[in-house]
């Protein structure tokens, strides 16, 4: 979609903006970014200037395990590469593919569609249904954070992929089922393999992750002046059974590897693939779900796109193995779990709220 026709199907919204004197409209009207300096005054106010050692220093940068999707096609290598899929899931809880099958041309439309949509003013993003997002899909900053290591640099929209409600459907709708189905394939694909490596089929994936639980985030990394002092997006670990992310060329992702933050080279021709913390519970630990962090970048804004592969909420994820580290929980009481810690103390405590000794 054109800058052109965004502002077109814009225009018939730019009256509802509110009225105010010029030079606020002049701010209030263009500027995309949240209002991060301003919300979070009292933090940067009361925090001391020094920036925290591991985030100044240059983290090594690493390469990833790149697995070769099309090998999967191959009699003789399909089962040598399925083994390469299990091992990195449970040394490195990472990997990147190549050869995935999704075109570069619908990345490209992707990332040019995120850059129209944040481009817009903060102030629509926040307050109105832009294209067919709406703003309570709208997240930027962290709730409620008690120090600036909680804050994330960051706006995101969280798209939930219920088929669309709307009959006609907009060229973003479009373009985000076409991104969802292409990413919902592979995801089946992969949590298929890995369950088989568990020993089980995999429909118990396949028959509890349908579409509408999984969901796509666009995140969007404005330009951070303060950037030795605050995150991109935190340290966590995600909530999913595997998470899918293009990252562009900018990068600034990091992940955590024997104990040392390591950088994650940007590969336009990769998507990453990560563990998220249900396959970590019901794999029993075999498989890694594994904190990463986004560093903040003073010069460059940065996009990446986040599919995440989730059950149905009353979708009960119980370990296969025995003696098992979590107890067995609904996805519904871990996404409930998760919200109430990341408003509650600024961050995400996760699995750890559900060890099996704990009850
Ligand atoms: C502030 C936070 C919200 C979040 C957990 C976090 O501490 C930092 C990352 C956020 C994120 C990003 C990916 C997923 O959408 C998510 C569910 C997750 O696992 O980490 C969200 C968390 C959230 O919104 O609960
Ligand atoms: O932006 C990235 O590269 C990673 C984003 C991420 O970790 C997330 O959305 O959970
Ligand atoms: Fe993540």
């Amino acid at each position: 979609m054109s800058r052109e026709e965004l502002m077109e199907e814009l225009g018939k919204t730019t009256e509802a903006l509110p009225s105010q004197s010029v030079e606020d409209q002049g701010t209030v009207l263009m500027d995309p970014d949240p209002p991060f300096l301003k919300t979070y005054k009292a933090l940067f106010d009361s925090q001391p200037e020094s920036s925290d050692t591991d985030q100044a220093a240059e983290a090594e940068e690493c390469e990833l395990p790149l697995i070769d999707l099309s090998r999967l096609n191959g009699e003789s290598e399909a089962e040598q590469c399925k083994r390469d899929i299990m091992a990195a899931a449970s040394e490195w809880g990472f990997f990147q593919l190549g050869n995935h099958g999704v075109s570069s041309s619908l990345l490209d439309r992707i990332r040019e569609l995120q850059a129209n949509v944040f481009r817009l003013p903060f102030e629509k993003k926040a307050s109105e249904k832009v294209m067919d997002l709406s703003p309570e899909n709208y997240r930027w900053g962290t709730p409620r954070p008690i120090s600036l290591r909680q804050l994330s640099w960051s706006e995101a929209y969280h798209i939930p992929l219920t088929p669309a409600t709307s009959v006609t459907k907009t060229s973003t709708r479009h373009i985000m089922e076409e991104f969802s189905t292409a990413m919902s394939w592979l995801a089946h694909l992969l949590a298929g393999i890995l369950a088989e490596g568990m020993g089980h089929d995999g429909t118990y994936i396949t028959e509890n992750c349908t579409c509408d639980s999984s969901y796509l985030r666009l995140n969007r990394y404005p330009p951070c002046p303060v950037k030795d002092r605050v995150f991109g997006l935190v340290p966590h670990t995600d909530t999913s059974f595997l998470t899918i992310v293009r990252q562009d060329q900018v990068g600034g992702l990091q992940l955590m590897k024997d104990g040392r933050w390591i950088t994650v080279k940007p590969n336009a021709d990769a998507l990453i693939v990560n563990i998220g913390d249900l396959f970590q519970a019901w794999s029993n630990g075999v498989y890694k779900s594994v904190e990463h962090r986004v560093m903040s970048n003073p010069q460059q804004e940065r996009f990446s796109v986040a599919y995440f592969l989730c059950p149905s909420y009353d979708t009960v994820i119980r370990s296969l193995a025995e003696p098992a580290i979590y107890r067995k929980f609904s996805f519904g009481e871990y996404r409930q779990q998760v919200q109430e810690d990341v408003r509650g103390t600024g961050h995400k405590v996760g699995l750890a709220r559900f060890l099996a000794q704990n009850t």
